[in-house]
């Protein structure tokens, strides 16, 4: 079971920093959708730079152009890509393709599907490499978690990993490693505690038991 520690609301520097604090416990580090709007590719690239071992997902969410965009974070050395399930299977297949001429990985984001298993299904049949049930922020700050979407990826999901995200901490990651996903994605919970290496320890300690 992999950490994926998103990055999200943090400028480039503050976000190196962050991320050198905590490297010992992550797995993936994500350069999360705002912070790909603030800073572009570049990001991806100083993190590939300064972590050549570790691996990197860009979270530009792709919605359209699936190919050339899914290009731009893997040139840039990105291992993973993400691209919304709610999008045309069309841009999903354009996003596979890039990732098997450089021989990386797409995440589908499922975040705001509405017919999960349906979409599971449709996904694992064109090779999707990673399904993610996702709580968005906005759903979050209405008090929603992605528990539920969980149980129902792990009863549906036959050959794509696992991943899980939204407001997952130290106090909450327990019941999501219960289900046993590939990927557990923490952004806020590790971002925002009052001690990040902490919440990065204990997290990953749940994580491994
Ligand atoms: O994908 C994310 C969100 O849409 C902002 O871009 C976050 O990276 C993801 O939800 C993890 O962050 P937390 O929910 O704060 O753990």
């Amino acid at each position: 079971m992999k950490l994926q520690l998103a990055l999200d609301e943090l400028k480039l520097p503050e976000a190196l920093a962050l991320a050198e604090k905590v490297i010992d416990y992550v797995d993936i580090i994500e350069i999360g959708t705002p912070f790909v709007i603030d800073e572009g590719m570049n990001a991806v690239r100083k993190f590939r730079e300064k972590f050549p071992h570790v691996e990197i997902l860009s979270d530009e969410k792709i919605m359209d152009g699936g190919h050339l965009e899914s290009k731009l974070a893997f040139e840039a050395g990105a291992n993973y890509v993400t691209v919304l399930g709610v999008t045309d299977i069309l841009t999903v297949k354009a996003c596979l393709k890039a990732a098997k001429e450089y021989n990386k990985e797409v995440v589908v984001d499922m975040i705001c599907v509405e017919d999960l298993p349906t979409k599971i299904r449709e996904m694992e049949e064109i090779g999707a490499h990673v399904l993610a049930v996702h709580t968005g922020a906005d759903q979050q700050a209405a008090g929603r978690q992605p528990i539920d979407d969980l149980k129902v990826m792990v009863a549906h999901a036959k050959k794509a990993k696992i991943a899980v995200a939204g407001g997952i901490n130290s106090k909450t990651i327990h019941k999501y490693v219960e289900l046993n996903p590939d990927i557990i994605i923490v952004g806020s919970g590790i971002g925002n505690a009052a001690d990040p290496v902490e919440e990065a320890r204990l997290i990953k300690q749940a994580m491994t038991k």
